[in-house]
């Protein structure tokens, strides 16, 4: 785990968060700076910097966080929700620790900004 990432600090304890979900894997929690009335975050505990540093071996991560920030939406009741992987700085992302945004609870527009 890179000492200095902020997520990883996260999943170490050393860092609050308000914790929705937490698995030998995964760790969901609602994100700081919300962009809709619902809006948390799920992470996986092993530090894999984005998206286009999947390794071949890293696959079912993907699926496990769309499966588990799918059902947490339900269970918060945002069934229809929007599921968001960032991914280099020009895409927005900021924190670079692999992580899918479940924003919901009120209309999304699109294109996204
Ligand atoms: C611009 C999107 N950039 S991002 O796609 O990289 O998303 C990072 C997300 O992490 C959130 N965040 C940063 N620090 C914390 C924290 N300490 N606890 C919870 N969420 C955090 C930001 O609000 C942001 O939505």
């Amino acid at each position: 785990m890179p000492e200095d990432c902020l997520f990883c600090k996260i999943i170490k304890g050393e860092i609050p968060a308000q914790k929705l979900y937490e698995d030998d894997q995964l760790l969901a929690f609602w994100d700081i700076a919300p962009q809709a009335p619902k809006h948390f975050l799920v992470i996986p505990k092993k530090h894999v910097s984005g998206p286009g540093d999947l390794a071949p071996g890293d696959d079912s991560i993907i699926g496990a966080l769309v499966r588990k920030g799918a059902q947490l939406g339900a269970e918060q009741g945002i069934t229809d929700c929007r599921l968001v992987m960032n991914n280099g700085a020009e895409a927005g992302q900021t924190v670079f620790h692999l992580h899918m945004h479940v924003l919901g609870g009120r209309a999304l527009a699109w294109p996204p900004g």
